[in-house]
């Protein structure tokens, strides 16, 4: 494994009882602090392949390996990561705060300090002041803004994501691909991103992995060549738009395939 690879996927499959072969001997470092989104049609195992790097399941064949591996609370191998659903997943019951600090009271940290360090993460992603507001009072966007604190207040080595925004209008689709963005820059945790959109992968990554269906594998391996930060004239520049046809071609590539 190399100096700067967080996790090394290796030759890895993964057969469901019902005989479907979701992915295909995959290969892929993650490395740290990486931007990195995985593109692809429906069905080409994305989640499958996000959810097995979660440890969420596990290859039918290959292995998935970290660099480092802390240990929790109860001396258990933790994978320090955050994992974000499409849906955000919120207990009803609970206020935002109550919802961004339950992984830290689940490794046992004490309650002052829980509190403090969800307050302060739920000011990151733009949520001051409504630490007591339950999910009911919150818009679609607000309660992604709390999921993504909730994956965050551990601060993880790498952050998870299936397909987050896909449930949002376009507006609050920009404004939290732009939060996450200066989430990412001022944190530096490996970012990896399911997407099914061109122009959302490119907006934010520093490489695109595009996957194709049946079985799952990848198909190509794109790094997005251009600057941060990324904001507005970014996303009407000729730069965006070029990679954003690179990109499209891949894809096209990898349904037809
Ligand atoms: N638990 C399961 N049992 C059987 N088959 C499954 C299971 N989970 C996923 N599959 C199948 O594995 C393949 C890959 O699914 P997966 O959800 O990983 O794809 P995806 O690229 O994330 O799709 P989408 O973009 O639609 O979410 C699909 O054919 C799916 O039907």
């Amino acid at each position: 494994m190399g100096a700067s690879t967080l996790v090394a996927v290796r030759h890895v499959s993964k057969q469901f009882a019902n005989g479907t072969i979701a992915v295909r001997d995959v290969n892929l470092d993650l490395a740290r602090g990486e931007f990195v989104s995985l593109l692809g049609p429906s069905g080409c195992g994305k989640s499958t392949l996000l959810r097995m790097i979660a440890g969420l399941g596990e290859p039918s064949v290959g292995t998935i390996d970290w660099a480092t591996l802390g240990h929790d609370s109860r001396g258990r191998q933790a994978r320090e990561l955050g994992f974000v659903f499409q849906d955000p997943t919120l207990m009803p019951w609970a206020t935002a705060l109550d919802n961004v600090i339950l992984p830290l009271k689940l490794c046992g940290t004490n309650k002052g300090e829980a509190q403090a360090r969800g307050a302060e993460m739920l000011a990151l992603v733009g949520l001051k002041g409504f630490e007591k507001s339950y999910p009911r009072e919150l818009s679609g966007g607000m309660k992604m803004r709390v999921s993504i604190a909730r994956a965050l207040v551990t601060h993880p080595k790498i952050l998870l994501m299936d397909e987050p925004f896909a449930a949002l209008d376009e507006i609050t689709r920009h404004k939290l691909n732009d939060d996450l963005l200066r989430l990412w820059e001022a944190n530096r945790f490996t970012a990896v991103f399911v997407t099914h959109s061109v122009f959302e992968s490119v907006y934010l990554s520093q490489r695109i992995v595009v996957m194709a269906a049946r079985p799952g594998r990848v198909m190509a391996d794109l790094r997005v060549e251009a600057t941060y930060p990324r904001d507005d004239l970014f996303r009407t520049s000729a730069d965006y738009a070029h990679w954003c046809r690179i990109a499209s071609e891949k894809l096209k590539e990898a349904i037809s395939a």
